[in-house]
């Protein structure tokens, strides 16, 4: 008989995620009688996925690949040509993998993929997950918590984004120094809720969230590929999105310092630092934000993907390179 880890949703998410005690399991005072079998609403949400259950998803993947990655890459919209590069490919659809969400948005493929990159081991997220397509701050990151188990010390993270700064283009590569989250600041951040300290402390310090060591090789890489002239580097807004932005929300993101804006990697980078994750990420250029009325050319998805097919070559070879620098070591 199969000693695999059986994980699957059995329909109960008490199952996984036990309910704290109910109201009427009190033995104080019980005012509302008779409503059903109520969460505990004087006690804070607790995590979605337990680190039990990250636990269980992890050794799931364990039990079914040889690959031990160190390096954990996420591919943004229309770059998932990323996973092209990768050798001894083993692959997970999303579908397939236990508790896991499945990916809803074009230019997102949705697996999994473990193998080897640069002599490297490594895993690929072909699809990331959005805030916007109905997840949770918690879903949107399981992935990062799941690289953590498995033993990833350094995170790799593209996205596409529009440019703000009249001196981008449309195909620059914008590295993030760092970011505005617009949703974390309104109080969405995904280490939101009860802390387990085993992924990380309560009160983390995002002042270098995006490694400075990663950030200079990625420099040195550009310039071995030919992506010198192209290389921004920059502050990320994350929005929420699915809409693109007004115009106004445009001038504003500019005037409180922002590069370039986009609906995703914010999240990811924060749960990666709060479990000691080096993060890396960066932005491909896909749009200008329209800063005038008359602009003629409003940002649209297809074209995103586009950019990201025209850009695929030159940005493999630079990922390659970068992963190629990393020491595995370094902290
Ligand atoms: O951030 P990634 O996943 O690259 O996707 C970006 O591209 C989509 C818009 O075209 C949005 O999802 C935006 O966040
Ligand atoms: O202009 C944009 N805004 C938000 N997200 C995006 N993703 C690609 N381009 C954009």
């Amino acid at each position: 008989m199969s000693t695999q880890t059986v994980l699957r949703y059995n329909g109960s998410a008490e199952r996984h995620f036990p309910r704290q005690n109910s109201l009427s399991e009190k033995s104080g005072p019980q005012p509302l009688k008779n409503i059903g079998n109520v969460a505990d609403f004087t006690r804070p949400q607790k995590n979605k996925y337990t680190y039990e259950v990250v636990e269980g998803i992890a050794k799931w993947l364990q039990e079914r690949t040889s690959i031990k990655p160190k390096i954990g890459i996420i591919c943004g919209t229309g770059l998932g040509g990323l996973t092209d590069e990768i050798t001894d490919k083993e692959e997970f659809p999303y579908t397939d993998i236990p508790l896991f969400p499945s990916s809803t948005v074009a230019g997102h493929a949705g697996k999994l993929v473990f193998g080897r990159l640069e002599d490297k081991e490594v895993i690929c997220c072909s699809g990331r997950f959005h805030y916007y397509e109905g997840y949770n701050n918690y879903q949107v990151t399981l992935s990062i918590r799941v690289m953590k188990i498995l033993g990833v010390t350094h995170l790799v993270m593209s996205n596409a984004a529009g440019g703000l700064p009249s001196d981008y283009n449309v195909g620059d590569i914008m590295i993030l120094k760092d970011h505005i989250n617009f949703i974390g600041m309104a109080g969405g951040s995904p280490l939101r809720g009860p802390n387990d300290e085993r992924w990380g402390e309560r009160f983390i310090s995002t002042t270098h969230i995006y490694n400075k060591e990663m950030r200079e090789q990625a420099k040195k890489a550009a310039e071995e590929c030919g992506l010198g002239p192209y290389l921004k580097e920059g502050v990320y807004c994350m929005v929420g999105g699915p809409n693109f932005e007004t115009v106004a929300e445009c001038r504003m993101l500019k005037l409180l310092g922002g590069d370039a804006v986009g609906m995703s990697t914010v999240a990811e980078s924060l749960v990666a630092a709060h479990s000691g994750i080096t993060v890396f990420a960066f932005s491909l250029i896909t749009n200008m934000c329209c800063m005038e009325y008359d602009d003629q050319s409003p940002p649209n998805h297809e074209e995103h993907l586009m950019i990201g097919k025209q850009r695929t070559a030159l940005i493999q070879a630079w990922v390659r390179n970068l992963v190629g620098k990393i020491q595995l070591n370094q902290a």
